[in-house]
């Protein structure tokens, strides 16, 4: 079975890397237009095989498709990334295009794959993806809900004080630092209440650390993060390939769900081997629906900038 990764920068390479580590697949396919980086990228991973105990082959390949032909599942991370001070948003003008040519190319070699879209502004990109790959709805799923999920676990745990692990916490809504929607009222700590435990303006402080995560690690850094973004990826492939049937949050098109339709935002959902296989309603408060409906909003005008 083969999974393919384009893009064999910072988050693809990752991707490419915990699925090797966790050998979701005999094959994982980097590709890239950069003249042999992701041949120098698997090959950098396969001498990792025996150091690591994996028996998973990494191919690298600059732009031929057709090594990537029948893979299962594809993670699209082609694309430019933020620099400190830009948001998302602002990479539409560069990524749409090469999202689209990717998917294009993609779809015409692996008919039957499942398509995880990471590149940002990544609801708009998962928008993009489902409309040119002309693929069943429910082969379509954008990576963003995952990692601020997993971001906000981990900002609760340090105000907790406690494991990441006994937290569960879901941000649902777009991808972006005013539009994604932290649900601190379900949040819980080994299923107590995280309010139990924490004043309002502490849960407040956690959920706005939340939603600015990718910018402060972008400020950090120079450039975006990729460790957490790879492994939610990873972990996205890991549900598909191994039918786990997990909830996770992830940017679908919506029919009707969640009060929206025609557009790509994060929701929770079941993931298995069909790919985002149902749609989970959390029964939203009021206040959590208002922020919902305005992060569609947003992302909505976004996706009017597209040329589809
Ligand atoms: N959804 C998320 O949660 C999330 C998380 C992190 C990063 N991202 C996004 O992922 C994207 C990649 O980030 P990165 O840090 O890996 O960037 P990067 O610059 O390290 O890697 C991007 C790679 O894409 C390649 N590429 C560009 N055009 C291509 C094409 N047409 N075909 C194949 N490869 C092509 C580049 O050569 C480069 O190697 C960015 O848009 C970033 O904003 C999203
Ligand atoms: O912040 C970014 O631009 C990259 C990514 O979306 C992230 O959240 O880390």
């Amino acid at each position: 079975m083969k999974v393919t990764v384009v893009g064999a920068g910072n988050v693809g390479a990752s991707v490419a890397e915990y699925c090797a580590m966790k050998e979701l697949a005999d094959e994982v396919v980097l590709l890239d237009i950069k003249e042999g980086f992701a041949e120098g990228k698997a090959m950098d991973l396969n001498q990792c095989a025996t150091l690591n105990g994996f028996n998973t082959k990494v191919t690298g390949t600059t732009g031929d498709y057709s090594k990537t032909a029948g893979s299962k599942v594809v993670v699209i991370t082609s694309g430019i990334p933020r620099k400190p001070g830009m948001t998302r948003e602002e990479l539409i003008g560069t990524n749409a295009g090469i999202v689209k040519t990717v998917t294009e190319n993609l779809i015409k070699h692996s008919p039957d794959a499942i398509l995880i879209v990471i590149s940002n502004p990544m609801d708009t990109m998962t928008y993009l993806s489902a409309k040119s790959s002309g693929l069943p709805k429910n082969r379509v799923i954008g990576m963003g809900g995952m990692l601020d999920s997993a971001r906000f676990r981990y900002r609760l745990s340090e105000a907790l004080e406690c494991n990441p692990n006994d937290i569960q916490g879901v941000v649902i809504g777009g991808h972006g630092d005013t539009t994604m929607i932290p649900l601190t009222r379900l949040a819980t700590y080994n299923s107590t209440p995280v309010s139990n435990y924490l004043s309002e303006e502490k849960l407040e402080e956690v959920a706005k650390a939340t939603m600015v995560g990718g910018a402060t690690l972008t400020g950090l850094l120079g450039t975006s993060a990729w460790y957490a973004p790879g492994a939610a990826g990873a972990a996205m492939v890991e549900a598909i390939v191994r039918d786990q049937k997990k909830l996770m949050t992830a940017s679908v098109y919506l029919e009707g769900e969640y009060g929206q339709n025609d557009i790509c935002v994060g929701v929770p959902v079941i993931v298995g081997k069909d790919g985002w296989e149902e749609v989970i309603d959390f029964k939203l408060n009021d206040d959590e629906k208002a922020k919902f409906e305005a992060s569609a909003a947003a992302v909505r005008k976004m996706n009017d900038a597209l040329e589809l």
